[in-house]
């Protein structure tokens, strides 16, 4: 699979050791940096991530903050993108069964490496149900609605 990779301060240390694992798993990981612990402002790496995703230049795409939550907010800005903030194996594992996700949020303050390395494993190896959960997903755009 294509998997675009992007992440703030907070995510530097997850991001290299989740890029190694993937690429092990024989993945071709897109790097968005940031590469440093040097503070920076996380939609700036959120975004390309997202357009990756969004122009199919990607299958999925991982993004990681220290609470997962301004990057998760980013990624839904993008047309397509149903980024998932997750949490737990569960949760990564229902994001794809259930919601179709196509990109992964991790609050690396609040999550260990250990976990957010199962995370990513199950969310990649999962797959979309569809059925009823097709259903659903199709009613998510508010353009719909309007
Ligand atoms: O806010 C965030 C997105 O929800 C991220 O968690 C950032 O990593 C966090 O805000 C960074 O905080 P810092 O105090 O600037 O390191």
């Amino acid at each position: 699979m294509k998997i675009s990779i992007g992440n703030d301060h907070a995510g530097t240390g997850y991001k290299e050791m989740i890029k190694e694992k993937l690429e092990s798993m024989g993945h071709t990981v897109t790097n968005y940096g940031t590469n440093s612990e040097d503070s920076v402002d996380y939609p700036d790496f959120v975004h390309p991530v997202a357009e990756d995703v969004e122009n199919k230049k990607a299958d999925l795409g991982i993004i990681i903050c220290g609470s997962g939550n301004g990057a998760n907010m980013t990624a839904n800005k993008h047309q397509g993108v149903r980024s998932a903030l997750c949490w737990n194996v569960e949760i990564a594992k229902l994001a794809r069964e259930h919601n179709d996700a196509n990109i992964i949020s991790i609050p690396s303050r609040f999550v260990a490496e250990n976990l957010a390395t199962e995370m990513v494993e199950t969310f990649v190896n999962t797959d979309f149900e569809g059925g009823r959960h097709q259903r659903r997903v199709d009613k998510i755009p508010a353009k719909k609605y309007c």
